[in-house]
């Protein structure tokens, strides 16, 4: 495979200049935009644990105390807007999750406070977020098309999920109007954001703000989700200090991380000043419901043979391969198709709308098995993700040393499946002694068990993650019938 320097999520808003800005004037009904990422599928639906026979629902998960979804309070305890509750019952949410229910009242809390919120992948931050913005905006006729929230989040792909979500959430509130702020493909852009929220990628929504197109000046939160992969990433990082710093001085800061490594927190305690916080220990990180498997292999090549092998199962659900670079995820595109298979890729060398295609036809399940870089690692939620393959596991690499393990990417890539309650496999492709290392690093970081899968008897594999998978996919055929 090829030696390119691998892809992060960092370099995109640098690739890609153009902005898109659509203003939304009204949300689209909840069954149209696509669950995923709206959250309309996950309708309070029974569940089956991992072990394959014993079924446990939601709402069983939800009242253990253990468990990251648990909660001891309602939504309507939460002190919500009537019209905001209405807007949940109708995605189904029945309960708060952990995150949820003791983020909201600091997040609400009046007058407003900053704030650092770290919780599993799947439980729901967005949703914690979101309330907080819908619960903080003015919607009488002369403020509703005047910014009052900007939501950043690293990728493209996100943003636009992220405003599905408040789209669906918020459809009974009148006069809300979402913008968003990406990167395009033409220089189309309105003179002014007349909204009353926007969600967008730093670059582009400082280059509005630079250009005048967005007023900062009544913006009263600033949420940045993925707040640790934004602030790490030198260019990212500066953008968003560039454009908290147009914001008035009493703005709300919020970030939210699934991981918040310790270079990168104190760090965000100055971004966020004061702030109240929700932390968990990275042996709390790892989602029970995922199954972490790993597969030997001799090298390369056998690593692509063993993916070959493994179609049949990518397509049982939907599934995301996650390989280092672009041009591996090309390579490995253009063989699998010339072999028959159904695949589709989506990595930062694809530009505006196309990439948009390519995720919606993945949320539809047009394409079920995609392959990309960690542009996807991180926020993307299509429930009926039930396996995740580390074609190559991910590391930081500095020249002329060993490569060491992405903690917060394996976490990250790893979390597409098993989301909020569902059960899915990660599988990682294990070459040579370094990338073996890094697993047994993996495995002590988080604390978590990581099984080696015997290649030797493919059916014996299929069996046994065909059981998790149709069990996860299960779920989502009863959680979509409840609709
Ligand atoms: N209270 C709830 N009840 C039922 N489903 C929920 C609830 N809250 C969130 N969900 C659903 O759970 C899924 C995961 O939520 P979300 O994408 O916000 O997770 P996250 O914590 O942001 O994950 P990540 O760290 O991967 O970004 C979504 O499909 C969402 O609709």
């Amino acid at each position: 495979m090829s030696s390119e320097t691998p892809e992060t999520t960092g370099s995109l808003a640098d690739r890609i200049t153009k902005p898109d800005v659509t203003p939304d004037t009204q949300p689209a009904a909840a069954t149209e935009d696509g669950a995923d990422g709206a959250g309309a599928q996950l309708q309070g639906s029974e569940l089956n644990e991992p072990d394959y026979t014993v079924e446990v629902k939601l709402s069983d998960l939800q009242a253990d105390p253990n468990n990251p979804l648990f909660s001891a309070k309602t939504f309507e305890q939460l002190g919500l807007d009537e019209r905001i509750l209405k807007g949940l019952s109708k995605m189904g949410f029945r309960k708060p999750s952990k995150v949820q229910e003791r983020a909201l009242p600091l997040l609400m809390a009046n007058p407003a406070q900053n704030f650092v919120g770290q919780s599993q992948s799947g439980t729901g931050k967005t949703a914690a977020f979101v309330l907080n913005v819908l619960s903080r905006l003015d919607l009488s006729p002369d403020m509703q098309t005047r910014p009052q929230a900007l939501i950043l989040a690293p990728t493209r792909e996100l943003a636009r999920q992220i405003v599905g979500v408040i789209q669906i959430m918020g459809q009974f509130l009148e006069g809300l109007i979402i913008g968003t702020a990406v990167p395009a493909d033409s220089n189309t852009r309105p003179a002014r954001m007349a909204c009353s929220v926007v969600v967008g990628t730093p670059g582009t929504v400082m280059d509005m703000m630079k250009k005048r197109i967005l007023a900062p000046n009544d913006i009263a939160v600033l949420v940045l989700d993925e707040a640790d992969n934004m602030l790490d990433l030198q260019g990212m990082g500066d953008q968003c200090i560039r454009v908290k710093s147009a914001l008035r001085p009493t703005t709300q800061i919020v970030l939210f991380s699934a991981t918040f490594p310790e270079h990168v927190s104190e760090y965000s305690k100055k971004f966020a000043k004061d702030p109240n916080e929700i932390r968990l220990q990275h042996e709390e990180l790892t989602v029970e419901g995922i199954k972490q498997l790993y597969i030997d292999c001799n090298d390369e090549e056998e690593k692509y043979n063993n993916l070959v092998q493994l179609y049949g199962l990518l397509t049982v659900g939907s599934s995301i391969i996650f390989v280092r670079t672009r041009n591996s995820a090309a390579e490995i595109e253009k063989r699998m198709v010339a072999e028959g298979h159904t695949v589709a890729s989506l990595t930062g060398g694809i530009e505006g709308s196309q990439r948009d295609t390519v995720i919606d036809a993945f949320r539809s399940g047009d394409a079920k098995v995609l392959i990309t870089t960690n542009v996807l690692a991180r926020g993307i939620d299509v429930s009926t993700v039930s396996l995740v393959v580390n074609y190559d596991i991910p590391d930081h690499h500095t020249p002329g040393r060993p490569r060491e393990p992405d903690f917060q990417t394996y976490l990250h890539r790893i979390g597409r499946t098993g989301r909020f309650g569902r059960i899915g496999v990660a599988i990682s492709f294990v070459s040579n002694q370094e990338e073996w290392n890094m697993l047994r690093k993996i495995q002590q970081h988080f604390g978590c068990q990581i099984d080696r899968v015997d290649t030797g008897d493919w059916d014996e594999v299929e069996e046994v993650i065909k059981k998790t998978i149709k069990n996860s996919r299960a779920q989502a055929n009863f959680a979509a019938n409840q609709q």
